[in-house]
């Protein structure tokens, strides 16, 4: 059973607040003068990923009392908990196992007397031989043409994470395949992308833990209609459909046949799934053996966060430093900023795993809390986030602490563009450190020659107090293994922070009232009654649509 500890109630807690006050009077911009050696002390190196944590609004001794909080909260044992799959998703009666569907070490899992590794083995082989299949053409369409085109059917955890890798990895392609995904259950989603393949080449795989989700069965179900359209036999609805689940009966019912089904798991959380069967339409696009790699670089990031000690262990350390700032500071939200164009998915994929996971409100000890929990996570790629919104990080009221990655290497090597990308990178951490005094304005207004009166008007503007933290990450270069570590760093980071917060992050409640609504209203928008059984709003709205309605 998972600690159930109020972080509040710990000694540590208690130093930090303490701690806080003195901090909060803090300028870094002080501490990198003071300290010539604070990016030492302040790195972590994982392979090739290099973790810069000093530009942070902290000292040694707010890093030791953060690792004296983890301590408290017995982060350890927690982690030994979710590695041995004990049950601590506790509200689903659920083991939490992302870690097994990449242990390529292959030691004993052992639920419920069962070693799940044989499970996971077999079904990574189903998944290696069905892509292969597609890689050699031997997969045909019902016209005995090969297969080409892949479109994956899901939402949520089921497209977010094999979306963002397949992206992330474009230049790990296969030659011939174009990948493509369908999530919204707005029929525009669906239709556009049908536009761009052909029914003789396509496959559509169906990704969906529970294969009840409304939007992807939708989606699935006219995809279906779509084929029949043009193959004109039900019998080939094999040749086209796969489904990725952990409901062999719905799939079955759906009639996709058993065969043609790869299974995961209830242990497996969907937005923790891209390691799982769910990553099918990853393995489709960059290969089996690639899509092993990336589970190479996860299992590497699992061992060193098992193993490693708080101090030294990059996603515990990026977890503190977040709730230092969640929690002190009472920042609400948390940037992530991709410096590679290839990543633009990747603040979404991690806004459903921060969010889903900890926007929790109730604690483990079945109370409600009395702190801040789960962060709010946003993001774009650089260089564009900074053409658009990146004036409120450096002038405006609110602490937004900020997420850089980069690789040092580009995949598309062109003139002095990864130059460019990069120094914009390095900039914007050094500007949002450091800032620019009112001296410092006065001075590059007169050298401009303006008059003493535009300065006095000027001035207060073009201050920037600076002082605003970031992380920054810097890869190598965009490898699958690479990839694979640093999303396992972040889901760990989303471990720990949960563990810290008291909450239970691997279960969902609060996505299911909005779909219970919606299950209830959609059978009074199918017919021409007005609606009266509402509140005034929804009632309002309803009947509005009803009298738009061409
Ligand atoms: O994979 P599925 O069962 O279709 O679920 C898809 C998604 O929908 C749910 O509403 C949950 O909020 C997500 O955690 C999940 O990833």
């Amino acid at each position: 059973m998972l600690p159930k500890i109020n972080p509040t109630s710990t000694e540590a807690w208690k130093k930090l607040k303490t701690h806080f006050s003195q901090m909060e009077k803090v300028h870094m911009k002080d501490l990198f003068k003071k300290d010539p050696s604070r990016f030492d002390k302040f790195h972590l190196k994982f392979e090739d990923i290099l973790f810069d944590f000093s530009k942070n609004i902290i000292t040694e001794e707010t890093l030791n009392l953060l690792l004296e909080l983890a301590e408290q909260v017995k982060l350890q044992e927690a982690k030994k908990q979710m590695y041995s799959g004990e049950c601590i998703n506790v509200t689903e009666s659920r083991s939490v196992l992302h870690v097994a569907l990449r242990n390529r070490s292959n030691t004993p899992i052992i639920v419920d007397g069962h070693n799940v590794m044989e499970d996971v083995n077999a079904e990574l082989a189903k998944m290696k031989a069905f892509t292969e299949k597609l890689h050699t053409g031997e997969l045909k369409g019902f016209s005995g043409k090969a297969i080409k085109h892949v479109v994956n059917i899901g939402i949520g955890g089921s497209d977010l994470g094999p979306y963002m890798v397949t992206e992330s990895l474009k230049p790990y392609q296969v030659e011939g395949i174009e990948s493509h995904y369908v999530s919204n259950v707005d029929g525009t989603h669906l239709l556009q992308t049908l536009k761009k393949v052909d029914p003789e080449t396509t496959l559509f795989i169906i990704a969906s833990k529970t294969f009840t989700t409304q939007e992807t069965m939708t989606n699935a179900e006219s995809a279906r209609d779509w084929l029949l359209a043009a193959c004109k036999d039900e019998k080939y609805v094999r040749n086209h459909f796969i489904a990725l689940s952990t409901n062999t009966e719905k799939v079955v019912q759906f009639g996709i046949a058993e065969e043609n089904m790869f299974k995961f798991w209830d242990w497996v959380g969907g937005r923790y799934s891209l390691w799982s069967a769910i990553g099918m339409s990853i393995a489709c696009a960059i290969g089996f053996d690639n899509f092993m790699e990336l589970h190479d670089g996860a299992h590497a990031m699992d061992n060193h966060f098992l193993n490693t000690s708080h101090g030294e262990n990059l996603p515990t350390i990026l977890a503190l430093v977040g709730v230092w700032y969640n929690n002190f500071f009472e920042a609400e939200s948390q940037a992530i900023l991709c410096y590679d164009q290839y990543m633009h998915r990747f603040a979404q994929f991690l806004q459903q795993g921060e969010m889903e996971s900890n926007g929790k409100s109730v604690g483990r000890d079945e109370k409600d809390v009395n702190y801040e929990t789960g962060t709010i996570v946003w993001g774009e790629p650089g260089t564009n986030g900074q053409h658009a919104f990146y004036q409120l990080y450096h002038q405006g009221t609110k602490l937004i602490p900020c997420d850089f990655i980069a690789s040092a290497n580009s995949q598309n090597p062109l003139g002095d563009h990864q130059e460019k990308l990069l120094s914009n990178f390095f900039a914007q951490t050094e500007a949002l450190m450091i800032g620019k005094t009112r001296e410092e304005v006065i001075a590059e207004l007169k050298k401009a020659g303006k008059s003493d009166e535009d300065i006095e008007a000027l001035t207060p503007y073009k201050i920037f107090r600076g002082n605003r933290p970031t992380n920054s990450f810097l890869m190598k270069k965009l490898t699958p293994r690479a990839l694979g570590s640093l999303i396992a760093l972040y889901e760990h980071k989303i471990f720990v922070q949960g563990i810290i917060w008291n909450v239970y992050s691997f279960d969902q409640w609060g996505v299911e009232l909005g779909k219970q609504l919606a299950n209830q209203i959609l059978p009074e928008l199918l017919n021409g009654n007005a609606v009266t059984s509402h509140d005034s709003s929804t009632n309002g709205l309803i009947n509005a649509y009803k009298g738009l309605k061409e």
